[in-house]
């Protein structure tokens, strides 16, 4: 491979260096992939509009997110598996993160445990929570996550129900993988994952593990999901858990206004306005398109965020423009983990700093905190109504 400089690099050796079935787990949306090709496609229909002969010294990217200072507006996603990427990948992307100065956040449903990322970083994680029928794991993992320090909670709302994704299905989806022959012979061609992954003890769903039963034998991550995550969520159970949390709560998997204001009025510190990545409700507009709306019904009363689509400073860019005060990325930096390890991760947040920089700079702004629409060009039916 020739010098990195895109994401797009990193998602090529990403493809070349894992699994076939962690690759699609993430590079793939569900049913169609409508919403997942969506969420790339839409921001490059918004343009950017180039200004000239402008002071361009002095230029900052540094923000703050929840009340936290940020090096740039963005944080890593919970990605549930990220250690069946790389081995001990959680760990390395939370050090990759800590060292950049943004933040890391660990999915419930991660290989290295809460305690784990604790033990290998210095500075406060944000903790995602998946909601499962067991209340004992609830509490249990609430306490957890205190106790390593995690400074903020991240409620998933928009899986309770796994999206159907064909590819994990005809793939056989699981973690560890099972040995069966076409799992074999693709990892002969993928000897460096093995022997990392030999050299790690943490294979399985380690923040899990002794609460929701038969995650070290699962047959199927759709089937056990299922089987254990509670489909009785609701706003009810929000408000509880942001009570027994007690600390910053941000609620992820926002795309309608409506929900926005349930979110708003219970008191969130922030909101992420996400389809999942497109991996849930295939045929979902895109969060770039839903974003305007929302931030206008709320934007003074919470933190707007934005995930799904971001592969680049220029797509960082105009979401922020577009009125986001900060944006996740999940595919871009795994890319960069499958890629290479921690130096991937570091990678990918350097790229995407460069991009948001250099774009800035052109578009004739110094601060990353006063982008606005006038930087952009969009489409004049863009945000037009779907009815
Ligand atoms: C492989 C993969 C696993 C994910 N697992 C989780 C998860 O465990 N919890 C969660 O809240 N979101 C999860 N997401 C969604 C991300 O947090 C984020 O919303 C999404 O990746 C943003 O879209 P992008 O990948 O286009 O940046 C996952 C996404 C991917 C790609
Ligand atoms: O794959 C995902 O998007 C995700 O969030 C998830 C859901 C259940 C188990 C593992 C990951």
């Amino acid at each position: 491979m020739s010098v990195i400089t895109t994401i797009d690099d990193l998602k090529k050796l990403h493809k070349r260096r894992t699994p076939k079935m962690f690759y699609d787990y993430c590079e793939s949306g569900s049913w169609t992939e409508q919403t997942f090709r969506d969420n790339e496609s839409d921001f490059d229909k918004i343009r950017l509009r180039q200004r000239i002969a402008v002071d361009m010294t002095n230029r900052t990217t540094a923000s703050t997110l929840i009340g936290e200072d940020v090096a740039m507006p963005l944080a890593l996603a919970p990605v549930g598996l990220t250690g069946m990427q790389r081995a001990d990948g959680e760990i390395k992307a939370a050090r990759a993160a800590e060292k950049f100065g943004v933040p890391f956040t660990l999915s419930t449903m991660s290989i290295c445990s809460i305690e784990d990322v604790a033990e290998h970083t210095t500075k406060p994680f944000w903790f995602q929570l998946y909601v499962m029928r067991d209340e004992d794991y609830v509490d249990n993992i609430i306490e957890r996550a205190k106790r390593a320090g995690c400074s903020a909670l991240v409620l998933t709302l928009d899986l309770q129900i796994l999206g159907q994704r064909h590819k994990d299905l005809k793939n056989g989806l699981t973690a560890p993988p099972k040995m069966t022959p076409p799992v074999i012979a693709d990892l002969a061609t993928k000897w460096r994952w093995g022997i990392e992954m030999l050299q790690t003890k943490r294979r399985t769903f380690r923040n899990i593990v002794g609460h929701a039963k038969g995650v070290e034998n699962m047959n199927s991550l759709s089937s056990w999901t299922a089987e254990q995550f509670d489909p009785a969520l609701d706003w009810d159970t929000v408000r509880k858990l942001k009570e027994k949390w007690g600390g910053k709560l941000i609620l992820k998997g926002i795309l309608d206004v409506e929900d926005a204001k349930m979110a708003a009025e219970i008191g969130a510190d922030a909101i992420i306005v996400s389809n999942h990545g497109g991996r849930q409700l295939d045929g979902a507009l895109s969060s770039i398109r839903m974003l305007p709306s929302i931030v206008e019904a709320v934007g003074d009363r919470v933190e707007v965020h934005l995930d799904s689509g971001i592969r680049s400073g220029q797509d960082m860019l105009k979401a922020l423009a577009m009125g986001a005060k900060g944006v996740m990325i999940g595919r871009a930096y795994i890319h960069g983990l499958g890629a290479m390890g921690e130096a991937g991760v570091t990678k990918a947040l350097e790229v995407i700093h460069k991009e948001l920089d250099i774009t800035m700079a052109l578009c004739g702004r110094r601060d990353v905190n006063t982008l606005d629409r006038d930087v952009l060009l969009v489409p004049e039916d863009f945000e037009g109504r779907w009815v």
